[in-house]
């Protein structure tokens, strides 16, 4: 209850000690009201280390107001599932197909996923666009076919550091957005994960100004194209760079609504500290 009373203080006032809008006062981290955290393990593990980092997440605490998932390589998912408390963390894929079950060598499809009983899979990441050529549309194909098949999506979009230079960074997000907006018209089960290729992997994280900034666009990029529902309800997480050090101070921002987490969530220690960013930063307000 003191908690829920210092998150709607906060919310009031915000960190600034300014007055924030009845909009995010009603709903910060969307519908939810929930932040949110993935973890992306993209091609990492061993059993071994994944072993070590299941027993460690599990030892850990999730706060009530905040959802993490992780996201192993397909051949880890079984071993996850069965073995990370799932009343915490929540597994998804990485990627899917684009068609069902059939000939697709190497592939595999939504309903493979449902099947296996996940429900969250992430679509559309920079390394995805870039190694395997990925396009604006394909990546919406996917969304599409996911969502269809019941799962939720982490639809990753960013822009590289020449397009934002050259002063492309809006555009590209704009057209990166708007191909997933051609080809669905509900939003509910899509979290938008804004990583800018140059912050992945690079330890060059977005100042909390930078992802604010961008945060805000998209959602009123939602407001303008989509719906102000829509606008409201969904969650836009930051991802690139996010450590148990920076992790705090980005919580703090108005329109983040979470993290998608490389390297640091292969640590689990670290990872159950940007899990509960949201929760100290609320509780420290
Ligand atoms: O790509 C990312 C998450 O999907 C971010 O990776 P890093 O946190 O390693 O920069």
């Amino acid at each position: 209850m003191a908690r829920l009373m210092q998150l709607s203080l906060r919310g009031a006032r915000g960190l600034t000690g300014r007055p924030t809008s009845s909009r995010r006062l009603v709903t910060r981290c969307g519908t939810s009201g929930k932040f949110w955290i993935g973890g992306n393990w993209k091609s990492n593990g061993t059993a071994e280390s994944v072993s070590k980092l299941v027993d460690e997440l599990n030892s850990g605490t999730v706060p009530s107001n905040t959802e993490v998932i992780v996201s192993p390589t397909f051949l880890q998912i079984p071993y996850v599932s069965q073995n990370l408390d799932q009343t915490k963390f929540a597994v998804s894929a990485q990627n899917c197909w684009v068609e069902g079950y059939g000939a697709y060598t190497g592939e595999i499809s939504a309903e493979a996923l449902a099947d296996a009983g996940l429900n969250w899979v992430i679509l559309g990441h920079s390394e995805r666009r870039a190694l395997n050529e990925e396009s604006n549309e394909l990546v919406a194909d996917k969304t599409k076919k996911a969502l269809d098949t019941g799962l939720s999506v982490i639809a990753c979009i960013g822009e590289t550091l020449e397009q934002r230079e050259s002063g492309e960074m809006f555009n590209v997000l704009d057209a990166q957005l708007a191909a997933i907006a051609d080809k669905v018209s509900d939003w509910s089960k899509i979290v938008v994960a804004y990583e800018p290729v140059w912050a992945i992997g690079t330890g060059v994280v977005a100042t909390p100004d930078q992802a604010q900034e961008v945060h805000a666009y998209l959602r009123k990029w939602f407001a303008d194209k989509v719906s102000a529902d829509v606008s409201k309800s969904i969650r836009v997480v930051y991802g690139g760079s996010v450590n148990a050090e920076n992790c705090a101070e980005l919580a703090t921002k108005e329109d983040v609504d979470g993290f998608l987490v490389g390297g640091a969530s292969l640590k689990g220690p670290d990872f159950l500290v940007i899990a509960n960013a949201f929760e100290t930063q609320a509780v420290s307000a």
